[in-house]
């Protein structure tokens, strides 16, 4: 249907951020402002993705980053799950490596290996390299139009969840190159350049926020944060690399938010950082997000109803039958409570899994939680 508005000056207005649609169901954002919810929200980082038979046709045979820098592209694998799915809110469809190259990496997406820098930072004096002056509007004007266009097209159904990578994962692709088993190479530049890593965290920090400032500009309602690679630093590192940046990012876009009047909630995934649950709830957040290594009732303690949590289901439950998702739901649902909670996977979906299992997941969060409340 998105093809139908190709129609040039409809398309034009649907690339205007104003005038968007009534959003009708606001549960998750009020969740994540710890307001009362009469259920649990739910979505599913990676909702978007290669488990959808329809994602893989409409990617099929095209560039996974020609088609993040197609705005009727974006929007429309950022619809799909939602129209099987009664998901509580969405993600726009992009991906964390964008920062980089609108830095002037160059980065690939090879099918079977995943996202590769064919020419990867290797010593400090890389750094030159890199942009000195990034113009973030321009180089990420295709993500912003993404949004916009999307926001436009979702009628308001659900709120729509804009995203960056955090500045040391980001960091940990730049120099790695790809993914990796141990991280030797990013994390020998924390022990051998501190101060030339900071250089290059303060600098991805900065570009971060503008991109995310510029992402509520487009029609953003809600920021997640990804640090993916938190786990791979131990807890004197992460403190050093990783939260002081973190916490700059939100501080900054909130600050710079609360000049035009706006409050647009934040979540941060620092996945496999069990250490750092209690900094991450007094980091300007609003909502901690947890993989599934994670007991509900000891991160509810660490971060002492300081923020709204989000999660942790092992993505790998949705391997199980149906009827055990949904036990495995409601012991979550009772970890947790049903208030200040974003119900969601720990990290990811697989390519492999079963939509059939994600409504099954999505169902018993909601009839669970509404039971639960029903009951208080
Ligand atoms: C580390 C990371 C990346 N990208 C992202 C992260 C952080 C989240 C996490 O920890 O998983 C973030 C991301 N990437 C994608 C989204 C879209 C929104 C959503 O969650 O639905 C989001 C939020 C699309 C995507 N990004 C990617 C896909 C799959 C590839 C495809 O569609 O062809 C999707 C749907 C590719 C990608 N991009 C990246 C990886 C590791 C891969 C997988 C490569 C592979 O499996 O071959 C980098």
């Amino acid at each position: 249907d998105i093809f139908d508005d190709l129609n040039y000056q409809k398309y034009q207005k649907k690339l205007k951020p104003k005038d968007f649609p009534q959003l009708k169901n606001d549960t998750f954002l009020r969740a994540a402002r710890g307001e009362q919810t009469q259920h649990v929200p739910v979505w599913c980082m990676r909702q978007a993705g290669r488990y959808l038979p329809e994602f893989r046709e409409f990617r099929a045979g095209k560039d996974f980053f020609d088609t993040c820098r197609s705005p009727e592209a974006c929007c429309e694998l950022t619809l799909q799950p939602l129209r099987r799915f009664d998901f509580d809110a969405s993600i726009i469809f992009s991906d964390i490596l964008v920062v980089p190259q609108a830095m002037g990496m160059e980065v690939q997406m090879v099918p079977g290996k995943g996202p590769t820098f064919p020419d990867p930072l290797k010593d400090p004096e890389d750094l030159q390299r890199l942009k000195t002056k990034v113009d973030v509007q321009k180089e990420l004007d295709y993500v912003f139009k993404a949004i916009t266009l999307t926001r436009h097209k979702i009628e308001g159904k659900v709120p729509l969840i804009g995203f960056t990578g955090a500045p040391w994962t980001l960091m940990s692709y730049m120099i790695e190159g790809s993914g990796s088993k141990t991280f030797s190479k990013v994390k020998s530049w924390l022990y051998r350049y501190p101060e030339v890593s900071h250089m290059l965290l303060k600098r991805l920090t900065d570009v971060i926020v503008d991109y995310l400032l510029g992402q509520v500009a487009a029609g953003a309602q809600a920021l997640q944060v990804f640090e993916s690679h938190a786990g791979i630093l131990g807890p004197v590192e992460f403190k050093a690399f990783c939260l002081p940046y973190l916490r700059d990012i939100a501080r900054r876009v909130k600050d710079q938010l609360k000049e035009t009047g706006q409050d647009v909630p934040m979540i941060v995934f620092a996945k496999d950082a069990h250490y750092g649950l209690e900094d991450l709830s007094q980091s300007y957040y609003d909502v901690v997000s947890l993989d599934w290594t994670i007991d509900p009732r000891l991160a509810r303690e660490q971060t002492g109803g300081k923020v709204s949590l989000q999660g942790n289901m092992d993505p790998c439950a949705l391997y199980a039958p149906k009827e055990r998702i949904s036990e495995i739901v409601k012991t979550m649902l009772e970890g947790f409570g049903t208030q200040r909670y974003i119900a969601n996977l720990g990290h990811g979906m697989y390519p492999d899994m079963d939509p059939e299992s994600v409504a099954a997941f999505v169902e018993a969060v909601h009839k669970h939680s509404r039971q639960m409340n029903k009951q208080q």
